[in-house]
């Protein structure tokens, strides 16, 4: 019997105004067990209680009735705190920080010792698909790129239950495909991941087990595949280009089960489709100065004994690697060019320099010390 890492019991959250007055009841009842190595779908139209449930699961709100328990302990203990990683709806970055000085500024605030940061740090660029643009300043980069960015923060930690809040919101349908892949091989790792959307198509192909909320109750639950399955119906494929054949089956079954009967060519999906197109294009070196993925899962996100997926893992680690394209020293003019379009951005004095810039990077690595000190 595997380990139950979420326990939601009952879990209500009414927001109150100024004058205690009930304003907006969020969550209404909810009931929900995870189990380690799942994936856990929380789904709902906009407004139905995701976000609020999942600020509860963080111990970043407490609930106004219910209990949560992750690990066995409250979302407020320290120790249960270390083993989550969380990708929140939006995805705020320091815009003069790039990649690389982001993820090892959030490992330093882990504590993982200086080698073992830059090992980290490295991976999770390579797995994220940002290689190319490590050493670009986020501030420049697009929504996914920014998302891709997000979700490593949440993996630096190596942690064992990830809660990714619209994961795939931003990203192409190639990058959608490679978070979906990457959600499914850290849960053969033995992660357990929750995962939020309003995006169901997103979500369909990877989430275990689901609750459906709307007005913050659970309208729906369980095994997805039990879930989407029409029992009362049945679809046949097989492959024929034999058109007196299809005649007779359709004569035999419309016999059978009178005029009701659908019979047409199965189609592939648009994302099957696009991914193809995309493919393609990669396999004739067409390059993108956007993301790109090696489809490695990071070294140190740490496999498991139990849910460890022997093939999985040797298919990673024959997996193609894409090649490292290296990062181009801009000339001196071109650099101070750059700089001066960031500063116009920020209505920076013209006379601003590199120092300049040095300093807000502090400025703001103490700025994102500060809300953590008031958060913890
Ligand atoms: N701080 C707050 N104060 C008052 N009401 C709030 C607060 N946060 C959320 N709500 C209300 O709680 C309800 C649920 O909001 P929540 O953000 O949990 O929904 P959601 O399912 O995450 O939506 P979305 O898909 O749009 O992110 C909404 O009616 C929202 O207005």
């Amino acid at each position: 019997m595997s380990e139950t890492v979420v326990e939601v019991s009952n879990l209500n959250k009414v927001f109150k105004d100024f004058w205690g007055r009930p304003k907006a009841k969020a969550v209404n009842g909810l009931n929900f067990e995870i189990k380690k190595g799942q994936v856990f779908g929380l789904l709902g139209p906009n407004g139905s209680g995701k976000s609020t449930t999942i600020k509860m699961l963080l111990g970043l709100l407490f609930p106004s009735v219910g209990k949560v328990k992750i690990f066995g302990e409250k979302p407020s203990n320290l120790d249960v705190k270390k083993r989550i990683g969380y990708l929140p709806e939006e995805t705020t970055l320091y815009r003069y920080l790039n990649p690389e000085e982001i993820l090892d500024f959030y490992a330093s605030l882990f504590k993982i010792p200086k080698a073992d940061r830059k090992k980290r740090v490295d991976q999770l660029i390579e797995m994220v698909g940002l290689t190319h643009a490590r050493k670009r300043p986020v501030g420049e980069f697009s929504k996914g790129m920014a998302r891709r960015i997000g979700l490593a923060q949440a993996l630096i930690n190596d942690p064992d239950l990830i809660i990714l809040d619209e994961p795939t919101s931003g990203l192409d349908p190639v990058g959608c495909r490679e978070v979906k892949d990457l959600i499914r091989l850290l849960a053969k790792r033995g992660k357990t991941v929750i995962l939020s959307s309003h995006l169901l198509a997103d979500v369909e192909d990877i989430v275990d087990n689901v609750v459906v909320m709307y007005g913050g109750h659970v309208r729906s639950s369980g095994r997805l595949e039990s879930l989407l399955q029409e029992t009362d119906k049945h679809t046949l494929t097989f492959e024929t280009k034999d058109d007196e054949l299809l005649a007779k089956i359709r004569k035999f079954v419309t016999k059978e089960l009178g005029d009701d009967v659908d019979l047409e060519h199965p189609k592939r999906s648009l994302e099957d489709m696009f991914l193809q197109v995309i493919t393609e294009a990669k396999e004739d070196s067409i390059t993108t100065s956007g993301a790109d993925y090696s489809g490695k899962v990071a070294a140190y996100l740490q496999e498991d004994g139990e849910h460890a997926n022997s093939d999985v893992l040797d298919k990673l680690t024959q997996a193609e690697v894409m090649e490292e394209v290296p990062v181009q020293e801009e000339p001196a003019e071109v650099k101070k060019e750059i700089l001066q379009e960031v500063m116009q951005d920020e209505a920076v004095a013209e006379e601003e320099t590199e120092e300049v810039i040095e300093a807000k990077k502090e400025e703001q690595k103490e700025e994102i010390n500060d809300k953590l000190s008031n958060l913890l």
